[in-house]
């Protein structure tokens, strides 16, 4: 699904509404019409107080909308206008006007005036500012967000939480409404996945309002939400009569003394993902190990005992997972700059790995054309630099990938791969996943999926959606706390044959 910007989503609408022979009017109805029904679907009437705040754009006007609807259909409501600026929109003057009509008239809340009072038992609808904001609220309408805030009432922000910028960090998280679910109209927004913009709100949902559907889907994106329906379209089915050998041959190099653990796990998701064949290169301390636990993997050990001094095999890898456990000793640093002279095999590269290129930038010019990265964000911090914001992390980052012509995956709740200018959104994962090794079976899995063919870009954006998706299968046995990355291996068949799966409510239907 596309992430479109504000600008793209304005232009959308005045598309619709010439397209569609319709006012704005008329387009705000049907979008406060979607935010009643689902209110409605949810409170089957129920007498629940339910406080309405409006601003005086277009948002506050969705409110009005929306109050004038639950109020028909009885609800219990107050409505507040927030009077930030003397402006009005023309759609909020419209429908202020048809609320009034219907003897509603808003409390108007100004500069100094007594807050309302809101039991934690009561609803809360945040229509004060919407896609329009563009500069922080004024100190009384932050100390609203507060008083909201403190309430504990439950929170609906209408399209997008007040005060949130749709392509800024606010500076003052206190400026921001903390919705506990979002109703957004007609396409996600960037800032529901980023770290320091996604923590104000807990859930989003997507409303269709009818905006142009060719407008949607002819517009190009800088940014796409990766879901099951977009990942499908990569999916290569095993052939017939293919063997071992049409799968590709995965050589995973890593592992210092105590850390061949990394590199066990690796090579086993990368089995588990399909590889043909997977083989380790670790130093010899780790033979032992890997030859008695995963007896499906080839081990090729280094020269020396503890940690990685010379890369040289005399196998024929498809691709090479590259960097997990693997230290830093200054012997493996010179190994890895005399293999990147020589190496030509496609790349997946991960945790020490990835800070050697950090220190040694030289190493940089050395990868392979559309190498794949995978740095948790202090290895991308140590890569790239130090960053004000997401936004600017998401353009030094855009930067970076195409001066190296590498795919950037930036792990974390929201896994963002990043490649030609374009972010790729990742949906599937959770907090469980949050613990030493999983980020081990990500390369794992990565590689795995360029050994079968799978070119680097979707084989990270597809990789990192299995990842995420094995973690949701596994944790649902689990839970959180219990969710290591041995079992994250374990989930990742369930989440291949979840590709395939027919949804209940699809089932439903047919019945
Ligand atoms: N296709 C869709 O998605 C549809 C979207 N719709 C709805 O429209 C919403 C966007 O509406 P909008 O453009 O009127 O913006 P909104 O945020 O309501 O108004 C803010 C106004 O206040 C001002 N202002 C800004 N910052 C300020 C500040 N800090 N302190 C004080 N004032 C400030 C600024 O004016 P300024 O003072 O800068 O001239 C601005 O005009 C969108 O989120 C959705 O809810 C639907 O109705 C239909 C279909
Ligand atoms: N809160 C979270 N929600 C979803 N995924 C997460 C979360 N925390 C971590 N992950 C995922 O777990 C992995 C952790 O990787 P990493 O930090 O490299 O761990 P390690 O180095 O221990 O293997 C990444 O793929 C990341 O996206
Ligand atoms: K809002």
């Amino acid at each position: 699904m596309k992430i479109f910007a504000a600008e793209q989503i304005y232009a959308a609408d005045k598309t619709t509404i010439k397209k569609q022979n319709i006012t704005s009017d008329v387009l705000m109805e049907r979008a406060a019409t979607r935010l009643f029904e689902w209110l409605h679907l949810r409170l089957q009437g129920n007498p629940v107080k339910i406080h309405l705040f409006c601003g005086i754009g277009n948002n506050g006007g969705d409110g009005l909308v929306l109050a004038r609807q639950l109020k028909e259909e009885g609800y219990n409501i107050a409505v507040y206008v927030v009077r930030y600026s003397e402006k009005r929109s023309d759609d909020f003057s419209t429908n202020l006007e048809r609320l009034k009509k219907r003897e509603v008239t808003p409390d108007v809340l100004e500069e100094g005036d007594a807050l309302p009072t809101i039991s934690k038992d009561d609803i809360i609808v945040d229509a004060i500012f919407g896609l329009g904001l563009n500069r922080p609220p004024d100190d009384w309408v932050v100390a609203l967000f507060e008083h909201l805030h403190r309430s504990r009432a439950f929170t609906l922000s209408v399209d997008i939480p007040s005060g949130l910028f749709t392509d800024r960090v606010p500076s003052d998280k206190k400026a921001v409404v903390k919705a506990n679910h979002t109703l957004t109209f007609q396409v996600p927004k960037l800032v529901f996945f980023l770290p320091k913009t996604g923590i104000f709100t807990e859930n989003w949902e997507v409303l269709d309002i009818g905006l142009d559907q060719e407008f949607l889907s002819t517009a190009e994106t800088d940014y796409e939400l990766i879901g099951k329906n977009e990942v499908l379209a990569f999916y290569e089915p095993r052939k017939k009569y293919s063997h071992k050998g049409t799968y590709g041959h995965s050589l995973i190099i890593g592992g210092s003394y105590g850390k061949i653990g990394a590199v066990h796990l690796a090579a086993k998701a990368c089995l588990h993902t399909g590889s043909g064949l997977v083989t380790a290169y670790v130093p010899q301390c780790g033979y032992t190990p890997l030859q008695t636990n995963l007896p499906e993997a080839m081990v090729i050990t280094d020269a020396a005992e503890k940690h990685i001094s010379k890369i040289d095999f005399d196998i024929e890898p498809t691709v090479i997972g590259l960097g997990i456990g693997m230290g830093k000793d200054t012997k493996t640093v010179n190994a890895l700059g005399q293999f990147l002279d020589v190496n030509k095999t496609p790349l997946v590269i991960d945790a020490d790995a990835l800070n050697i290129l950090s220190e040694n930038e030289e190493f940089l010019d050395k990868l392979p054309p559309r190498s794949v990265l995978t740095p948790h964000p202090k290895e991308l911090e140590r890569l790239i630099g130090k960053w004000d914001g997401d936004f600017q992390k998401l353009e030094m980052a855009k930067s970076f990938s195409q001066k190296y012509d590498c795919v950037l995956v930036i792990k974390g709740s929201n896994t963002l791969t990043i490649y030609d200018g374009k972010g790729y959104v990742n949906t599937t994962g959770n907090p469980g996943m949050a613990t030493g090794g999983t980020g081990d079976v990500l390369t794992g899995m990565v590689t795995g999926l360029i050994a079968q063919g799978y070119p680097p870009l979707q084989a990270a954006i597809f990789g990192v959606y299995m990842h995420g998706e094995a973690g949701d299968t596994m944790v649902e046995d689990t839970g959180y706390q219990t969710l290591t990355a041995s079992k994250l291996i374990e989930g990742i068949g369930e989440a291949f044959l979840d590709l395939f799966a027919v949804d209940d409510d699809v089932l439903a239907d047919e019945e």
